[in-house]
């Protein structure tokens, strides 16, 4: 029998006449024990292989688009993923040695480059096919919705444009910011010193152009903004604008279309393919893009225009809590305790929709006093969802094997890979000290504020709770708000975090403290120029708790935790 009958027999496709002899019409003699090429035999070839051939290159591209597609998930700094079932986005891989550099500059601490890992994430990150896809990708994967737009052409029209543009006007030369600026403690205009001149990029807006319009499909609507409508925005990133700096590059003063924005730019050093920065950066649009709060800073859009990579949000005139309470000009007035508790209060209903409001739920990772920033109301918005985690199974627990973070605000269990909305909580509970005592979380090289508070908790009796309050507003704070406000803190830090209290109830913890004050306050009339929002509108009539005698924040977070 011929190879090819044989084989055609054994796959059960027939041209054999089934006794084993092969095809009548054989050329040659059929005898013997050899091989013999038949006239079927050449048709049959002729047919099957290619046809087989056809059929193996279909299902190769079938399953590298599936794996393609599962790997868009959404992305999350530093992450490791491994594929998962269709739709349910990447499941951390199990926890291997955690593997951190402290960066001194910022406080916090970054994943050591070079620790690669086989995941689905990193064939993206590190494809260089050359075409000019690196401007592509990062949109492309930011998200499930972002793959969905893709797939209905809505972002890829878009950056089709944009990389069409990018090539007609060639390399733009951002200009090197002066790398001298200030840093951290620049004042900055609170007008631009030429608000109403349009930026270079503004008589094509861009939003005429780029509004990716209903494309999130939850009413947040980045634009995307060229590097020179940044550039003209920011005086060409000028150090004279220079707001700050964080771990992910430097922030800037700008005006966009009349309105004052704050300008996070990428350095150009870490904007560089596989780099951290630039899985920053991903995970920060996507963020913004899908989250909606009126404490969370809102997003108003990005810059992927060849290696430079920016986010535009709404200038916060303000700047950040950690500045206010830290850093504080000598002709500022100091927060007083309503402005404090309302600001942990606002910060805490952030979390709070972040854990239980979104789905899949979100863990910040990085909540820190420089990460709330207040508005000229000084209410407050939380910000830098550059480190947030995707919870993506359903015990709302997951693993890491990179660490990102602050000195001080981070929870003990974080610092062994355990991540959950839990290490949220232990944040926060050092900011509510931070507010309450006026101290820093980190206070000295050998003591932190947590350390610190225990003797005022209760572990090492060093004197009145009054005392631990920051000694700018001591005599204002009532006595029963002061001490709730300590046992809330108290709550948040406990080490073990299936104790901690969610941030739902920890806001409901804050109303009663904020009811307090205001019992006392009855005529509270917030210090000018900074009004704060106005107490009224914090509660609604059916918040209005009724405290019992003898009332204990900590028997009241108890009640409140579900069974
Ligand atoms: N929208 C904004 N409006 C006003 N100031 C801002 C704004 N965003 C950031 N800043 C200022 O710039 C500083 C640096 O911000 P950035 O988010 O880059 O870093 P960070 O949060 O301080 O640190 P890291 O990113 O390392 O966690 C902030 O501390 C804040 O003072």
């Amino acid at each position: 029998m011929s190879p090819v009958g044989a084989a055609l027999m054994a796959a059960g496709v027939g041209g054999a006449n089934g006794n084993g002899n092969g095809n009548a019409s054989c050329v040659e003699n059929c005898g013997g024990g050899g091989f013999h090429w038949t006239t079927t035999d050449t048709i049959v070839t002729a047919i099957f292989v290619p046809l087989g051939i056809v059929v193996l290159v279909i299902l190769a591209w079938y399953l590298k688009r599936q794996c393609m597609a599962r790997s868009r998930g959404p992305l999350i700094a530093g992450g490791v993923y491994k594929s998962t079932p269709a739709g349910s986005g990447p499941a951390p891989m199990d926890p291997a040695k955690p593997e951190y550099t402290f960066d001194a500059k910022g406080g916090s601490y970054y994943p050591m480059a070079g620790t690669p890992s086989q995941t689905s994430t990193e064939s993206i990150d590190n494809k260089s096919d050359g075409s000019g896809s690196r401007l592509l990708k990062p949109v492309a994967d930011f998200s499930n919705g972002g793959m969905a737009m893709w797939r209905q052409g809505t972002i890829g029209e878009v950056l089709k444009r944009n990389a069409e543009r990018a090539s007609v006007e060639g390399s733009v030369d951002a200009g090197t910011p002066n790398g001298n600026g200030a840093g951290n403690g620049n004042d900055y205009p609170l007008s631009s010193p030429d608000a109403d001149t349009p930026t270079p990029g503004s008589q094509r807006s861009s939003r005429d152009r780029f509004r990716l319009d209903g494309a999130t499909g939850n009413g947040n609507v980045p634009l995307l903004f060229t590097f020179k409508e940044l550039q003209g925005a920011t005086q060409n990133f000028s150090p004279t604008l220079l707001i700050g700096e964080g771990g992910f590059g430097r922030v800037y003063y700008g005006v966009l279309e009349g309105r004052e924005v704050a300008v996070k730019r990428l350095e150009k050093v870490t904007a560089q393919p596989g780099k951290h920065g630039e899985k920053q950066f991903r995970v920060e649009v996507d963020m913004m893009s899908r989250l909606k709060h009126p404490n969370l800073l809102e997003f108003i859009g990005y810059c992927a225009d060849r290696y430079e990579r920016a986010l535009v949000y709404p200038l916060m005139v303000n700047q950040s809590l950690f500045r206010r309470l830290h850093e504080r000009n000598p002709g500022t007035a100091a927060l007083d305790c309503h402005q404090r508790m309302t600001i942990a209060y606002q910060a805490a209903r952030a979390l709070a929709y972040l854990h239980d409001e979104v789905s899949p739920p979100v863990i910040h990772r990085d909540f820190n006093s420089s990460n709330v920033l207040l508005d000229a109301k000084l209410d407050a918005v939380v910000s830098d969802f550059g480190l947030a985690k995707l919870v993506s199974d359903d015990s709302g627990q997951s693993q890491t094997t990179k660490l990102f973070g602050t000195m001080g605000y981070m929870a003990p269990e974080y610092l062994h890979g355990h991540v959950t909305d839990k290490n949220d909580v232990y944040s926060f509970g050092v900011v509510l000290l931070e507010l309450i005592s006026g101290r820093r979380a980190v206070i000295s090289k050998d003591l932190d504020i947590v350390q610190w508070a225990a003797g005022y908790t209760g572990e090492r009796p060093i004197g009145p709770l009054a005392r631990m309050a920051d000694p700018q507003i001591q005599d204002q704070f009532p006595a029963d708000a002061l001490q709730w406000a300590v046992e809330l803190a108290a709550e948040c830090i406990q080490a073990e975090p299936r104790r901690r209290p969610r941030m739902a109830d920890v806001a409901r913890g804050l109303e009663v403290i904020l009811q307090a004050i205001r019992r006392q306050q009855p005529t509270y009339v917030a210090p000018t120029p900074n009004t704060p929002t106005s107490p009224a509108s914090l509660l609604t009539p059916t918040d209005v708790i009724t405290l019992p005698a003898g009332f204990s924040m900590t028997r009241f977070l108890g009640s409140l935790k579900k069974p």
